[in-house]
């Protein structure tokens, strides 16, 4: 959060005295003013129709001790003067925003304290919004115990609350959450969207996350720490063929997956490369039939990679079970000079060395449990640190590294570029056999010629939308299926696309800091 504040600080410098704090409150207030219309209130024992407006409604405001108490309170204000009924719980009264506090007791808000037991009940049971103002970007470790004492007694209320820049409790510069934190509807965040916003745990305590233009956007340093791809910038990468375009010039794969007692991991596999936009996928191993019988357009061998034919990237990995050969086909395929995918099984016992010598691109696609063993450590430190992870991991490996779960993060060896969050899917993907049509994907983009952080990001992208456009529940067979699908929502040519229609010529990531 550092290159925040100094962007903030530069910027305050040539600014009247609070119009940053005014602007973000106006911002807050806004958005708490659209959710109150739309959620239409709580109904409650004493009232029990809705009432569908901001006139009347309860709000509850948590403030903390610094300026993010005080975006809380100046938004409190302004919803007052709109005839919100608005009630501030101070952690510190007489640490609270002090002008904030005036404006807001000024239009008449009330002011309680967490000491005041029964009335802070009342209140966080009757109110139709809360407004968590308790820590923002200035929080550090987990909640201190006053604090996730009232972030506990909210979540037990179980009235919606909008965040203030962050959902209190979260760590803003990793998305790690340590001990109780606030669980938002949504997050109204300030200037940037902070990168623990975007990765889990964090992610899902933020809800649906609204920016908010304060200015701060020219102050900001050209590199983000994290970026997040949108449709149209992965539309502008997604290979199209031209007028001159044969198979070959497109791109050919070789898929080296599967095993006898996993044949289905290599149809997967080829699934997913038929639908990366390669000219032709080669298939080189011992579940050659099963591909055949489900694919008869993939070009099939039965023996190692080298003898497969030309390729211009090699997919290896999936369901190649755990036995010594599997090694060494990992070994065979890394000894090309073609970029190179691992995955799954292949990734068992990987040596950093090895990776290092490598001069074409190499692309690890794990999992967290997979993380953990690469890295020597818990898949429980990998989710609860997914940016740490996969950070290290490329540094360790000399590789680009697609970690994948509940927030899919892509990251270079390069460690001057952003670190990537994958904006879509759905929990519906941890389904058995979708990371195999995930690797195939990625494979076929690395092979018409993507560079791996791109081929990675569009394929966690595309992968992300099939899951969501397959038919619920998806299987990993209908996310394949649906590819087609989700390249053509991204590239704006299917129908009811709304939002892409414009590609980009190059990748304009969405900064963070
Ligand atoms: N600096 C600026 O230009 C702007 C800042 N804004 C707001 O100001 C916030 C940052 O304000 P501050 O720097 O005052 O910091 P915060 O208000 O985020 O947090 C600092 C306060 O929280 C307490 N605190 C720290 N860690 C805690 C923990 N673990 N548990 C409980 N309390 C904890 C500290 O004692 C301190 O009083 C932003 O998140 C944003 O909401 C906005 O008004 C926009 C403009
Ligand atoms: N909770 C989740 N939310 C969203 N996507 C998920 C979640 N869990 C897993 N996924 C996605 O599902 C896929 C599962 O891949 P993987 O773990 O390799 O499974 P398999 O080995 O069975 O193919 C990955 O793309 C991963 O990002
Ligand atoms: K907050």
């Amino acid at each position: 959060m550092e290159t925040v504040r100094a962007a903030e600080s530069a910027l305050m410098a040539r600014l009247p005295e609070g119009t940053l704090m005014t602007r973000a409150a106006a911002g807050l207030a806004a958005a708490c003013a659209t959710l109150l219309a739309s959620a239409a209130g709580r109904p409650t024992r004493d009232r029990p129709t809705r009432t569908a407006r901001l006139y009347g409604a309860r709000v509850a405001l948590l403030v903390g001790s610094g300026d993010n108490g005080g975006d809380a309170l100046y938004a409190g204000a302004r919803l007052a003067r709109r005839g919100a009924a608005v009630t501030a719980v101070l952690l510190s009264p007489e640490r609270a925003h002090p002008a904030g506090l005036a404006a807001l007791v000024r239009v008449g808000g009330r002011v309680l304290t967490p000491a005041d037991t029964s009335s802070v009940s009342s209140l966080l049971r009757s109110a139709d919004l809360v407004v968590d103002g308790i820590v923002g970007i200035g929080g550090r470790g987990g909640l201190r115990p006053d604090a996730a004492h009232l972030a506990q007694r909210v979540a037990d209320a179980g009235a919606p609350v909008v965040a203030v820049d962050l959902p209190s409790g979260v760590d803003p510069d990793s998305g790690e959450v340590n001990g109780p934190a606030v669980r938002a509807a949504l997050t109204v965040t300030f200037g940037t969207l902070k990168p623990g916003l975007l990765v889990d745990p964090a992610r899902t305590h933020a809800g649906e996350v609204h920016l908010v233009d304060i200015g701060l956007t020219p102050q900001l340093p050209a590199v983000p720490e994290l970026a997040a791809l949108e449709s149209a910038d992965v539309a502008a990468l997604l290979p199209r063929p031209s007028a001159e375009s044969d198979k070959y010039r497109r791109g050919v794969v070789g898929i080296a997956a599967g095993s006898a007692r996993y044949p289905g991991a290599a149809v997967l596999c080829v699934a997913g490369a038929l639908h990366g936009g390669a000219g032709a996928v080669r298939y080189a191993g011992p579940a050659g039939d099963h591909v055949l019988a489900r694919y008869p357009e993939t070009l099939v061998s039965s023996g190692s990679p080298h003898h497969a034919g030309r390729v211009q990237s090699w997919v290896v990995g999936p369901g190649l079970g755990e036995e010594p050969a599997a090694r060494e086909l990992v070994a065979e395929v890394l000894a090309t000079e073609v970029p190179v995918l691992v995955d799954a099984d292949g990734l068992r016992g990987l040596d950093p060395d090895r990776l290092r010598t490598r001069e074409a691109p190499t692309l690890l696609t794990p999992h967290a449990g997979e993380a953990a063993a690469l890295l020597g450590t818990t898949r429980e430190r990998v989710e609860s640190a997914r940016l740490a992870a996969v950070r290290e991991l490329s540094q360790r490996y000399g590789a680009t590294v697609l970690l994948k779960g509940s927030t899919t993060l892509i990251a270079d060896p390069d460690p001057r570029g952003p670190v990537r969050a994958n904006p879509t899917g759905t929990p519906w993907l941890a389904t058995a056999g979708s990371g195999d049509v995930l690797s195939g994907l990625a494979g076929s983009l690395l092979a018409s010629g993507l560079p791996a952080l791109d081929a990675a990001s569009a394929a966690a992208h595309l992968h992300g939308l099939a899951g969501s456009l397959a038919p619920t529940p998806p299987s990993a067979t209908t996310v394949a299926a649906a590819l087609p699908q989700a390249w053509a929502r991204v590239t704006g040519t299917g129908t009811g696309t709304g939002t892409h229609g414009t590609a980009s010529p190059s990748p304009s990531a969405f900064p963070l800091p």
